[in-house]
C-alpha cells in the first residue's frame, strides 16, 4: 500500500512553483513506514514500530549513513538492529528493584511500540523545498498492556525527525501528562555506516569520564583525544563539555553527531564474539561497517513534574 500523505500542516508554505518533497507511507500495520524525500533526491525511512529511523541517504540520495542489519527483524516483534532506536524510558538494564522502571525490559519501550505518525512539515514561513520534518507520537494510550503495567505512568512523546539535504536532526520531546513526577533515561542508539572500523577515529570525547561495560563497569577518564576501535567496545561518556562527537574515515571527516539538551554519549562496537552472538547481527563481520554514537542523558535520571516537558536530541551532519 502506497498513500501519499498530503496532509498540510500549520507549517506548511510552499510556493506553488517549488518542488515540493514526497512523503509516503508505505505498507500495513507493524510494518508501516513513512518515507520522506526531498527534490534533491536525499531521503528518510522510519518505521512506526518503535520510530526508528531505518534509512538515511545524503549526497542526492547516494550514500547510506545508517547501518542496518541484513538480519533485522522489521515486521515489529523485535526491536530494530540497526537505525536510530529510540531508548526510553530506561537505558541499557533497569534497576534490579526499587525504581519505577524495574519491570521494563532493556532500553525500555519505545523502541518496541507501535508510535503514530502525526504529519509532515516544512521550513516555517519558507517554502523551504530542502528540508522536511516528520512528527511522531507516543502516549500512555498507545502501550502494550504489558509496558503499561510495567510503567503506569502518565506522558507524551513527540519525536521529530528533520531531513535536510546533508543532515538528519532527531528531537524527542517529553512531556508529563499525569498527577505525579516521573524520572526517565532517554538515548538515540544511532548505528552509523562506515567502510571499515579499522580506518575510523572518533573524536571529541578528550578528557571525558566515561564508565568502562567491557572492561570493570568503573569510570575512567579518556586519555587520548581521537579514539580508535580496535576490540568489543561499550562505554558511557558522561557530562561531555563539548556538543560534538565527529567521526573521521580514512583521515577524512565523515560524520559530526552534535547533540542538543544532552550531556552522554555511548560509543559501542560488538567486535567479532559478541556480534555473532546477536540472531538479528548480520552478516557476522558487519561489525566492521558500524559503529554506534549514541547521545542521550543516561546518568542518573531525569526527573519531570506534572505538566512538565523534557526535549533533546542531536543532528548528525554527513561529511562525504
Ligand atoms: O542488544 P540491545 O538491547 O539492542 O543493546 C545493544 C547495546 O546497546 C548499548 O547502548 C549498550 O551500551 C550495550 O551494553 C548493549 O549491548
Amino acid at each position: 500500500m502506497v498513500d501519499r500523505a498530503n496532509r498540510p500542516s500549520a507549517l506548511s508554505a510552499p510556493g506553488a512553483s517549488d518542488p515540493e518533497a514526497q512523503v509516503d507511507i508505505v505498507g500495513s500495520g507493524s510494518s508501516s513506514k513513512v518515507i520522506a524525500t526531498l527534490p534533491s533526491g536525499e531521503s528518510v525511512e522510519v518505521l512506526l514500530f518503535g520510530a526508528t529511523v531505518t534509512s538515511w541517504k545524503s549526497n542526492g540520495g547516494k550514500t547510506e549513513n545508517l547501518w542496518l542489519s541484513e538480519k533485522a527483524v522489521l515486521d515489529g516483534s523485535k526491536a530494530v538492529r540497526g537505525g536510530v532506536p529510540v531508548v526510553f524510558p530506561v537505558f541499557g538494564p533497569p534497576p534490579k528493584e526499587g525504581h519505577a522502571t524495574s519491570a521494563l525490559p532493556q532500553h525500555g519501550f519505545a523502541r518496541t511500540s507501535r508510535w503514530e505518525f502525526l504529519g509532515k512539515s516544512t521550513s516555517e514561513g519558507t517554502a523551504d523545498s530542502n528540508s522536511i520534518k516528520l512528527d511522531f507520537g507516543l502516549y500512555t494510550k498507545g502501550l502494550s498492556e504489558e509496558a503499561r503495567k510495567a510503567w503506569p505512568l502518565d506522558f507524551g512523546l513527540v519525536y521529530s525527525v528533520t531531513l535536510s539535504k546533508d543532515s538528519l536532526q532527531t528531537v524527542v520531546n517529553v512531556r508529563n501528562e499525569g498527577e505525579t513526577s516521573f524520572e526517565f533515561q532517554f538515548l538515540l542508539h544511532t548505528y552509523l555506516k562506515i567502510q571499515d572500523i579499522s580506518k575510523i577515529a572518533i573524536n571529541g570525547l578528550g578528557a571525558v569520564e566515561y564508565v568502562d561495560k567491557v572492561l570493570d563497569a568503573t569510570t575512567h577518564k579518556q586519555s587520548d583525544s581521537s579514539i580508535t576501535v580496535t576490540g568489543e567496545v561499550d562505554r558511557v561518556y558522561k557530562s561531555i563539555p563539548q556538543d560534538t562527537t565527529s567521526v573521521v574515515e580514512d583521515g577524512k571527516p565523515r560524520f559530526d553527531v552534535v547533540r542538543d539538551n544532552l550531556q552522554d554519549t555511548v560509543l559501542w562496537n560488538p567486535w567479532i564474539e559478541k556480534a555473532k552472538a546477536m540472531a538479528d547481527f548480520s552478516p557476522d563481520d558487519a561489525y566492521k561497517q558500524m559503529v554506534c554514537v549514541e547521545v542521550g542523558a543516561v546518568q542518573g535520571w531525569q526527573k519531570l513534574e506534572k505538566g512538565e516537558v523534557f526535549e533533546g536530541g542531536q543532528t548528525i551532519k554527513s561529511l562525504l
